[in-house]
């Protein structure tokens, strides 16, 4: 019991209290009204790792034809994108491109996201694909990359012999390549569920290839001598390479990739006996310890695109790897390309690039045979390679509305 004297005291320290608590919930209140924050009100920053766990966390997709055909289910239109969709072609790249070198629009998530957005300002697009190049995985490795203007990518301290993938630094690299999926987050927001955004990886071989050459190369002549010359050291290397492909894209999905291609634009240089030797064990670890990463992660799986450019001679072997989607380039004809890899894959494809030169009238009939060909089932439309730095900005147009006209 409290003592009789000491009752009014305690009554007005409670009522003190009270009143005190009163106005500093006001306080509060009024702060918030005003859009003050009285305090720190943000939640701490979320790791990358779990922005985009529930697809729920991103503005709900409203274009899913590109996701639906990649898993064989009934679209309402093909859809259709185009490799190298953001580039040169457009003037308002060429526009950043003349304030900012190549990797600064790689690495600045604003600026990545902006080039990434102007083809689909311009085109009815059913897909984006982030804005960035095969070579960060090198870069991030260590080896200098730089792109020349009119020439293309340069390595000028290439791969020379076995002893220099000591210089390869294999730790921390997603860590340097955390500014890619920066971009994916933002772009994802940026999009606001207008259509699916892809990821996208060089392939080991494709990687390899440069590394060792120093840049495009129209024989690959030192890295195959590689193969032969040094075939240990080449397999530590395609080890290496898948190794950081796969973690790579467990980052690019955790970041919010919708989708995934590997592109092996390299495989013409293969015969088809090294092609089965050489690329496609790589790209079959890359998918299945893919997989199982982002299972262990509890991390949704994503469809993904093989693009191998100049293996047409083995399709039926990359239709048993496991990937969704398999892209096509102009070699081959959408009707052999569907009875070699029979009715469980998604073709992608495959009009050469060189024939957005054509007229308006002559491309739209084009592109009408090669999707009747294909069929409304299991496919994407893109052409069989990058689009080229001139192509005229009409023939996309011309293209697009003749795959959406087709069918
Ligand atoms: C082999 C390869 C590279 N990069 C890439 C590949 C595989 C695809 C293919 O086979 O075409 C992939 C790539 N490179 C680029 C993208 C962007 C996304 C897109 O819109 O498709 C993608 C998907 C931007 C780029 N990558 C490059 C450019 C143009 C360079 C510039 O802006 O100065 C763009 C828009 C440079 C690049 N980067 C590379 C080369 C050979 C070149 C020079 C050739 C060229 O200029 O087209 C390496």
């Amino acid at each position: 019991m409290v003592e009789p004297v000491v009752r009014p005291f305690v009554m007005r320290l409670l009522v003190a209290f009270l009143a005190g608590l009163i106005a500093a919930t006001l306080f509060v209140a009024l702060m918030v009204r005003q859009g003050i924050a009285p305090f720190e009100m943000q939640p701490p920053p979320v790791p990358l790792a779990r922005i985009s766990l529930g697809s729920d966390d991103f503005p709900a997709l409203k274009n899913d034809n590109l996701l639906r055909a990649a898993r064989g289910e009934p679209v309402d239109r093909v859809p259709v994108w185009v490799m190298r969709q953001a580039g040169r072609y457009l003037p308002e790249f060429q526009e950043v491109r003349a304030k900012h070198d190549f990797f600064t629009v790689c690495r600045t998530p604003e600026l990545a996201c902006e080039v990434t957005m102007q083809p689909l300002r311009r085109f009815d697009l059913d897909a984006s694909i982030i804005f960035s190049d095969i070579l960060v995985i090198p870069q991030a490795l260590g080896i200098t990359v730089e792109m020349k203007p009119g020439v293309g990518p340069v390595l000028p301290e290439p791969l020379v012999g076995p002893a220099d993938l000591e210089r390869l630094n294999q730790t921390g690299t997603i860590e340097r390549l955390k500014y890619v999926g920066e971009a994916i987050t933002m772009m994802r927001r940026m999009l606001e569920g207008k259509v699916p955004l892809f990821g996208f990886t060089g392939a080991p071989w494709t990687l390899m290839g440069y590394m060792i050459e120093g840049g495009g190369s129209k024989t690959m002549s030192k890295a195959k001598a590689w193969l032969t010359d040094h075939p240990e050291a080449s397999q530590k290397l395609l080890d290496i390479l898948t190794d950081q492909v796969v973690d790579y894209l467990v980052m690019q999905v955790k970041a919010g990739a919708q989708m995934l291609q590997v592109f092996e634009s390299s495989a013409d240089h293969l015969s088809k006996e090294q092609f089965l030797s050489v690329s496609l064990p790589c790209l079959k670890r890359i998918r299945v310890d893919l997989l199982r990463k982002l299972a262990d992660e509890g991390v949704p799986a994503v469809p993904m695109v093989l693009f191998a450019k100049g293996a047409m001679h083995s399709l039926a072997e990359q239709s048993e790897t496991g990937y969704e989607v398999l892209g096509l380039d102009w070699t081959i004809d959408p009707e052999e390309a569907r009875k070699q890899v029979g009715p469980n894959v998604t073709l992608q494809g495959n009009l050469d690039p060189q024939d957005m030169y054509k007229s308006p009238e002559e491309l739209r009939e084009l592109v009408l045979t090669m999707v009747r060909k294909f069929g409304k089932h299991r496919y994407i439309a893109n052409l069989g390679h990058g689009i080229t730095p001139q192509t005229p900005i009409e023939s996309m147009t011309v293209l697009v509305k003749a795959v959406h006209d087709a069918l």
